[in-house]
């Protein structure tokens, strides 16, 4: 489970009263997620979610990332908003942790991806793009094509342990995807971590969008290309057009694809799913024996990669059929 650090209910109690929050009713970990410790924390003025920053997070990213919380949710979108102490400042320590307590938000994620959900995807995704226009603060994406070659070289010498041949798959990719990354494309701050388990429902109605802690600026249909890995395949493996075309033509309903910005998409795909095959590849082989956290399966990506290879554009993805969104 996602409990890293273990807090004592006096380091608990002491760090509570810095806030104007009640008294603490109740505080129990949070089973799921991957990078930070979470506990659901019960006050006298109600539910939140108190988060320790664990190493991956970086400390002089915090400011930008509790920043894009503010400026969203002074926007309107519902998602966390870090809550100030009485010394009007959100970011504190805990257990040695840089800690937070931000805004509980009511809903679920969803289990079971069905079309609706896509369709609810698409316009928050964009509402969220817009919303980031007036964003000043800016975090350089360290999981694009640079990254990329990092992870990859830490993991090389042992990929071939996950599958066959993946070093010399990967490798190729890369190269692949050097040539082939777009120079020149809208961008913005993008959630760039938007699965399932990060999106909120109240029954088919999306709710709110959670962990921004890899939020960074990047082409803005990176994000979309994202969420067509992380939403639109089925268990077997298959890609299922019907909810990737609901995600795209909702998005267009808020913010509009240039051209360029389609086109595009088959290679953000293919990238997108490099990033995901790499972070998951290298958890895998670095998974210390006994850890509570189970790594997420890199072969999953690696399917993925294999359906985006054989796409020479938007067409073979049966999007472009029924003519309800422009390319
Ligand atoms: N603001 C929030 N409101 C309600 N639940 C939350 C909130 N933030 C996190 N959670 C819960 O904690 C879990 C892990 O949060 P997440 O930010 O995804 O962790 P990590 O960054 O460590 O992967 C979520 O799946 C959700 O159950
Ligand atoms: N979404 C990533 C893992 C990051 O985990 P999160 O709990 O922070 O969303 C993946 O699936 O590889």
């Amino acid at each position: 489970m996602a409990v890293y650090t273990e807090v004592s209910d006096e380091d608990l109690n002491a760090f509570v009263a810095q806030y104007d929050l009640g008294g603490v009713l109740s505080c129990k970990g949070i089973a799921e997620g991957v990078e930070n410790s979470n506990f659901l924390l019960v006050t006298g003025k109600g539910p939140y979610i108190l988060t320790l920053y664990e190493k991956r997070t970086r400390r002089e990213d915090l400011p930008f990332f509790l920043g894009l919380m503010e400026h969203l949710a002074d926007k309107g979108i519902a998602c966390p908003l870090p809550v100030q102490g009485k010394d009007g400042k959100a970011l504190r320590e805990l257990c040695g942790r840089p800690a937070v307590i931000v805004t509980f938000l009511a809903g679920m994620w969803p289990r079971r991806i069905t079309p609706q959900h896509c369709a609810e995807l698409g316009p928050a995704l964009a509402r969220l793009h817009l919303a980031v226009a007036d964003f000043r603060m800016e975090r350089p994406n360290a999981l694009s094509l640079g990254g990329w070659k990092e992870l990859f070289e830490k993991c090389a010498p042992r990929a071939d342990e996950v599958a066959r041949n993946l070093r010399a798959t990967l490798e190729a990719e890369l190269a692949a995807l050097e040539a082939h990354w777009p120079r020149a494309l809208p961008a913005g701050v993008i959630h760039a971590d938007l699965f399932p388990d990060n999106v909120f429902f109240r029954g088919n109605t999306l709710s709110g969008v959670i962990d921004f802690y890899f939020a960074c600026n990047d082409f803005l249909v990176y994000d979309i290309a994202i969420c067509l890995n992380a939403w639109c395949f089925e268990i077997d493996g298959s890609f299922n057009a019907t909810k990737a075309r609901l995600l795209l033509t909702s998005y267009q309903k808020v913010r509009p694809l240039s051209k360029d910005e389609l086109a595009a998409l088959p290679w953000l795909c293919r990238g997108s799913a490099v990033r995901f095959l790499l972070t998951r590849l290298y958890d895998w082989l670095n998974h210390p024996p006994g850890a509570f956290v189970k790594p997420k399966d890199p072969l999953e990506y690696l399917r993925k990669l294999r359906f985006h290879q054989t796409v020479r554009g938007l067409g073979d993805y049966c999007l472009d059929d029924g003519g309800s969104y422009q390319v």
